[in-house]
């Protein structure tokens, strides 16, 4: 018998209801390429097989898994199992013609965010994510601007993908419970950027240095970058905290930021 590993975050899903929910709102067709992330017991491998017509493939690490995969599964010739570690694992090398993937990952806690980004670099491959989170992490990755929630987290993976709160899972739906509440979230990445940062990179670290200190204000945070003066030029109130600016305001602080380097 498989003991549930804390190291690996394995909670697995035993609540059917709850099952029939996440995949329903994931709807799977036969034909899709489905990717499953950490299929554990094979909680949602197995409707995910049912509705695709049994081909998908599962991305887990812990390697006592694997046989008992193989084993529960061994009538699905169309089920790949590859034993890796998702944080380095390359998916370019599942797409093996011209449909788009579609993940799926009831994740561990401690990998979701790296993860997240890891999977950033495959979004040209990739139709839509479904993950299930701890609670606050949903609520970080789909929060607006005003929200208590917004930060980095939501503006970093919201210039890239739309984000979507599905809905929220009770810890009783796991064994064991975790401690905290779970959600389901949606990615879809954008397929072309509205607001195009010259520099990604800038991007990343103006919004990093804008919320260093989330109460105080742009003209504090954002002083080893830029000054006040830049700040107004841009139409931005230097008086504002990060927290109230949208992705494009962020967009436009950061070309300003490669823009007077590249000239300095
Ligand atoms: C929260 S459990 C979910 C298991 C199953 N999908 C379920 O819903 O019952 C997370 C799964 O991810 C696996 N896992 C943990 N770290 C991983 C990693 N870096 N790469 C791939 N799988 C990982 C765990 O071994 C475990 O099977």
């Amino acid at each position: 018998m498989h003991r549930a590993r804390k190291r690996f975050g394995q909670n697995f899903l035993h609540d059917a209801g709850i099952i029939d929910r996440i995949v329903g709102s994931i709807a799977p067709k036969p034909g899709q390429h489905m990717v499953e992330i950490g299929p554990g017991r094979g909680a949602l491998t197995e409707p995910l097989l049912e509705a695709t017509g049994g081909e998908l493939d599962v991305v887990e690490l812990d390697r006592d898994l694997i046989p008992i995969l193989k084993t529960q599964f061994f009538r699905h010739e169309n089920l790949r199992i590859h034993e890796a570690d998702a944080l380095t694992f390359d998916f370019n090398t599942l797409v093996t013609d011209d449909r788009p993937l579609r993940l799926v990952g009831n994740l561990p806690y401690n990998i979701s965010t790296p993860l997240m980004f890891h999977l950033l670099d495959y979004s040209d491959h990739i139709h839509d994510m479904h993950f299930m989170l701890q609670k606050e992490v949903v609520q970080r990755l789909c929060a607006a601007p005003g929200d208590n929630a917004y930060g980095r987290l939501g503006i970093m993976i919201q210039y890239y993908c739309e984000a979507r709160y599905l809905f929220t899972v009770p810890p009783g739906a796991f064994a064991p419970p975790p401690k905290v509440e779970s959600a389901i979230v949606r990615l879809n990445p954008r397929t072309t950027i509205e607001y195009p940062a010259d520099d990604p990179d800038k991007l990343a670290v103006v919004v990093r240095t804008a919320f260093n200190q989330r109460r105080k204000t742009l003209r504090n945070n954002l002083k080893p970058l830029m000054s006040a003066e830049a700040i107004e030029s841009l139409g931005l109130n230097p008086g504002e905290r990060a927290e109230n600016l949208s992705i494009r305001d962020f967009v436009m602080l950061a070309n300003h930021l490669s823009r007077t380097e590249s000239s300095a």
